[in-house]
């Protein structure tokens, strides 16, 4: 165990267990308020966390170069080369913080205390405050032939030697829509099996349809309703069988990737021991503090079951610095966040749909207005037919008594930057008209304010 002490057994004023977002953020704060600090990692390979080595940033490395025409080796080489130095920079800064970070599995053996043990070395660790920061891990069903090399997760479908010919993807949530994209880029035919009735469902109808076809257009075959129930290795490949509407169907593939969700990992971190409740989906139960039920002891990030993102993570964070050392005001309840599903070009959401308004917004006072434009139908702004992405559509839902956004769908090139531009003006109450009114440059993606709230 790589450990700048030797002791067997050590003291902290804070301790974080895994190197996440919040984790992280919170330990290198902490050190420079002069706190003595532990941060446990289980691997040097995750320093910095799952954002940074295995998720965000190196998938996103991949769906650009798969734009740009690179190859998945040249790829692949790309984002390692990338991913080391954000993994370097990551244990530096922890390091030059003053945070002593223990490589080692961290487990409770009482309510403050851990021991954490790397290849042939424990360390007892005793904490007074302790965050929990240790994310989750993907969902893998228990369905006869998945312990076959060809069966691989997230992680497993970006260190492929190359390219497979073929791929089914099992799930058809954000990962699976974006290693969809990303694999037909690079050249591979994509079929993607998801149990669910209808695609996209975290979008509105009308936008999942035109996501959906769009998808179809680039190659990718989409079935929904299917359900896996077995798979067997052949002599090149895979062979995946499923049922769909009554019948039972069969597709080979070189390979079969799952991304149907991921679960809190608490597995082997003793909560039992600690007497750390968890809720009945395997999270850690946290208030609105994110405090557990043992005082001093939080949790953050993918691990108490709230939303999957680095951001939520980040800002988890905050609430806990709110509540240890602060006035308590900060809060993880009813809050307004975005998200990007990074296809080509990215969807991206915030507050009401426009089902949700309909079922909602007048019973939550709300006089809501729909305003809908195609992309290709808007002539002010060519940014998008510039790069030559015209797809998409762009979504407001408007309180036309108050002129508040109440939200918005926009799947359209520059949609990830656009849509924190309405969480700004959603926050700060800025009118919807206000947005409209803007002068802005031109051509830019922020010109669809002008034609849609104008
Ligand atoms: C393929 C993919 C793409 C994604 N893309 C995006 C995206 O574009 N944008 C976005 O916002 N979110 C994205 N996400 C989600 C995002 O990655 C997660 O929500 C986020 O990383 C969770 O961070 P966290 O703070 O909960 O902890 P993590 O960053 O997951 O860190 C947990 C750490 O704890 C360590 N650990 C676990 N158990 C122990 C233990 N017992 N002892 C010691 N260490 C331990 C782990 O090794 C890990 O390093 C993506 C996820 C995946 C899988
Ligand atoms: N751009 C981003 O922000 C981004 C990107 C990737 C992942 N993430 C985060 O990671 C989380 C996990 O992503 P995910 O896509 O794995 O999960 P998900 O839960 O978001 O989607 C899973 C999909 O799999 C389907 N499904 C579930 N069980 C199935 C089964 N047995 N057979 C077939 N289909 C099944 C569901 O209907 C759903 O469409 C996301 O919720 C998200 O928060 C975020």
């Amino acid at each position: 165990m790589a450990t700048t002490t030797n002791q067997a057994e050590t003291t902290a004023d804070v301790l974080a267990i895994g190197f996440g977002k919040a984790g992280k953020t919170i330990a290198m704060n902490r050190a420079e308020h002069g706190d003595r600090v532990i941060l446990v990692e289980q691997s040097p390979k995750m320093y910095g966390g799952t954002c940074i080595n295995i998720a965000c940033v190196p998938t996103k490395t991949m769906l650009v170069d798969s734009e740009r025409g690179v190859n998945y080796e040249g790829s692949v080489q790309h984002r390692d080369s990338f991913i080391a130095t954000l993994n370097k920079v990551n244990k530096e800064l922890a390091d030059d913080s003053g945070v002593l970070v223990v490589d080692g599995h961290a487990e409770f053996t009482g309510s403050h205390s851990v021991l954490v043990t790397g290849g042939e070395e424990e360390l007892a660790i005793t904490a007074t405050t302790i965050i929990i920061n240790t994310g989750s891990t993907p969902v893998i069903p228990d369905i006869p032939g998945v312990d076959s090399s060809r069966v691989i997760d997230s992680t497993g479908a970006q260190h492929l030697d190359s390219t497979p010919d073929s791929l089914v993807i099992v799930g058809g949530g954000p990962i699976g829509m974006e290693f969809a994209t990303m694999f037909t880029q690079f050249g591979t035919k994509v079929t993607i099996l998801d149990r669910g009735a209808k695609f996209g469902t975290a979008f509105d109808e009308d936008v999942a349809t035109e996501v959906k076809a769009d998808l179809e257009t680039k190659g990718i075959t989409i079935i929904n309703g299917a359900d896996v129930t077995e798979l067997h290795d052949t002599d090149d490949g895979i062979k995946v069988r499923y049922s769909e509407d009554g019948g039972e169907h069969a597709i080979d593939a070189t390979n079969v990737l799952f991304s149907i969700g991921r679960t809190p990992a608490t597995e082997g971190l003793g909560l039992e021991s600690a007497g750390i409740d968890t809720t009945e989906r395997g999270a850690i139960a946290v208030d609105e503090h994110l405090r557990t039920n043992v005082e001093g002891v939080y949790a953050a990030g993918d691990v108490t079951g709230g939303p999957q993102f680095t951001y939520i993570s980040y800002d988890d964070h905050r609430v806990i610095t709110s509540d240890r050392w602060g006035d308590g005001s900060r809060v993880a309840t009813g809050r307004l966040y975005p998200t990007t599903t990074f296809i080509n070009p990215p969807v991206s959401t915030i507050g009401m749909g426009e089902q949700d308004a309909k079922d909602n917004a007048a019973s939550g006072g709300h006089t809501a207005e729909v305003r809908f434009k195609k992309i290709a139908d808007i002539p002010i702004m060519p940014r998008p037919k510039i790069l030559g992405t015209p797809e998409g559509v762009a979504k407001f839902i408007i309180d036309v008594e108050d002129d508040q956004i109440l939200g918005a769908t926009l799947y359209c090139v520059d949609s990830q930057e656009l849509i924190n531009f309405v969480a700004v003006a959603m926050r700060q109450k800025i009118p919807a008209s206000a947005l409209g009114d803007g002068i802005y440059t031109h051509p830019s993606s922020t010109e669809v304010f002008n034609a849609l709230l104008g």
